[in-house]
């Protein structure tokens, strides 16, 4: 089976966040399945520079009113298909931002550009010799694929969009209708008319063939008013082609028997080698050399991620003798808050602002456990991170963080099956709470041992859900 994925970033290539992650693992782990990946992705910069050895396959004469070149290339044994076109990728700044953090007021087309030529390669021979069988879109950038699929020359082909997160819908005003290249009734209720304005999502959730998201819980949220942002009720229209299927993580990119970010490497049976990773951290942050444990948070500074939440929590953090370290950019009073929480606790408090890949791996390492205090999270990646490296979660109970986190609680204890702390209601004193429960059983140094373990034994690999990916494909398939 041959699948085009379609999608805004891929990791290693260009990252903001966790779809990166997502759309660069899938592709391996549905190779066992017979399933052959190839992802199309914008030509940014970043992109046409990391990527050596491009091959120029196809190509439009006019896309959106500029030339535009489709490449192939290898790399990490991804099969990728990159949309080269100045005019619309070769910028300063990152994928939806220019350097001073606004949108680019063009986002519409540059996206819409890019939907259309997944949709040309779908139908047409743009790529010589390849055809897809089915076409995986990810999130609003990519979301207007089936949409032009079902106006032009594919409309049997079958699609799968994935909600990454709702709260990226890809709104805008109805006068980029026109310059959509769409058929007026394409503005209508049934395709990607909003509210009177255009919605990129909105219209690939009316059209794709299946939907998923990436937590069964999340699945459920987003039918409700709370998580729907709007959305619920098409979504509710459309329930029984709608599943939730959690997200795995790359096993080998994130495994602390062999990660080179680390300082030193340990598994399962050798959590004690953590001690040499701590210290490097503690020196990497300036922090002093106490026992307490230590918190890590690696994260977009944003409300979603309850870094309010966090910034209230850090002194109680340090009264209790803990330490905590940060690594995260984004909103700038957030930011400005934690600054202020690490220049109040110099050698307990650090922090790093930017996007540090390597530091990441470092942190989860090194720190004790993880604090992901989400008021939404559709999964999460870095808990299974944590689990992974036996920094033991302290998650909200909300989306993917409640399928993937078992809780501490007494019964799971004494069965031994703890992975972490959930919390809810979604607070600050509920944080309190579950940071409290954490110190616990820190200091019992079997019971922490055990839930490090317990974590590190989870499968957080793609195994299951590529399986799950796979035999969604099939079906629709099938369907014809
Ligand atoms: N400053 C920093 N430096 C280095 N690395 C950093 C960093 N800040 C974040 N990261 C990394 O970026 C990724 C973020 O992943 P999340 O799952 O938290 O996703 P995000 O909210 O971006 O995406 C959405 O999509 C993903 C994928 O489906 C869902 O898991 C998630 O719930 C949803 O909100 C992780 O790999 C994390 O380690």
């Amino acid at each position: 089976m041959n699948i085009l994925s379609v999608a805004s970033e891929v990791y290693p290539l260009v990252k903001t966040g966790g779809l990166a992650d997502v759309v660069g693992a899938l592709p391996a782990a549905l190779v066992p399945h017979g399933i052959r990946t190839r992802t199309l992705v914008p030509g940014y910069p970043a992109v046409l520079h990391k990527l050596k050895k491009k091959k120029k396959v196809g190509g439009f004469g006019n896309l959106f009113g500029h030339p535009a070149t489709v490449l192939s290339a290898e790399l990490d044994g991804l099969d990728l298909l990159v949309l080269d076109q100045p005019a619309l990728y070769a910028r300063d700044g990152g994928p939806y931002l220019d350097p001073t953090g606004r949108d680019y007021p063009d986002n519409f087309r540059r996206f819409a550009a890019l939907s259309l030529a997944a949709a040309e390669i779908a139908g047409d021979n743009i790529v010589p010799d390849w055809k897809p069988d089915l076409v995986h879109v990810h999130d609003w950038q990519t979301a207007l694929t089936p949409v032009y699929m079902h106006f032009g020359s594919a409309s049997n082909m079958p699609t799968v969009l994935t909600i990454h997160n709702i709260a990226f819908q890809g709104q805008f005003g109805a006068s980029v209708f026109p310059e959509l290249a769409l058929p007026p009734e394409a503005f209508s209720m049934q395709f990607i008319e909003y509210y009177g304005d255009v919605g990129f999502l909105k219209g690939g959730l009316q059209t794709a063939t299946a939907i998923t998201t990436v937590s069964p819980s999340y699945a459920q949220e987003i039918l409700t008013p709370e998580f729907g942002m709007g959305l619920e009720g098409l979504l509710a229209s459309r329930v029984t082609r709608l599943t939730g299927i959690v997200n795995g993580i790359d096993a080998d990119g994130w495994d602390p028997e062999t990660d080179p970010h680390i300082v030193e490497h340990y598994g399962p049976a050798t959590t004690k080698r953590r001690a040499a990773n701590r210290k490097a951290l503690e020196e990497r942050f300036g922090l002093t050399s106490t026992a307490g444990p230590i918190f890590c948070v690696i994260s977009r500074l944003t409300w979603q991620k309850g870094m309010d939440l966090l910034a209230e929590v850090t002194d109680d953090i340090v009264a209790l003798g803990g330490k905590l370290v940060v690594l995260g950019s984004g909103d700038a009073a957030l930011e400005g808050a934690l600054l202020a929480a690490a220049s109040r606790h110099r050698g307990h408090i650090g922090m790093v602002t930017g996007y540090d890949e390597p530091l990441s791996h470092l942190m989860q390492a090194g720190a004790d456990a993880i604090i992901i205090p989400s008021r939404f999270e559709p999964c999460g990646l870095t808990q299974l991170y944590g689990l992974r490296y036996g920094c033991v979660p302290i998650v909200a109970r909300t989306g993917g963080l409640t399928d993937t986190i078992i809780d501490a609680n007494e019964a799971a204890l004494s069965a031994k099956v703890a992975t972490g702390f959930q919390f809810r209601p979604v607070t600050a004193d509920g944080l309190r709470l579950a940071i409290r429960r954490a110190f616990r059983a820190y200091s019992e140094p079997k019971v922490w041992a055990r839930m490090q373990n317990q974590g590190m034994k989870s499968d957080v690999s793609w195994a299951k859900s590529a399986e799950r990916y796979a035999s969604l494909y099939s079906g629709l398939l099938a369907k014809g």
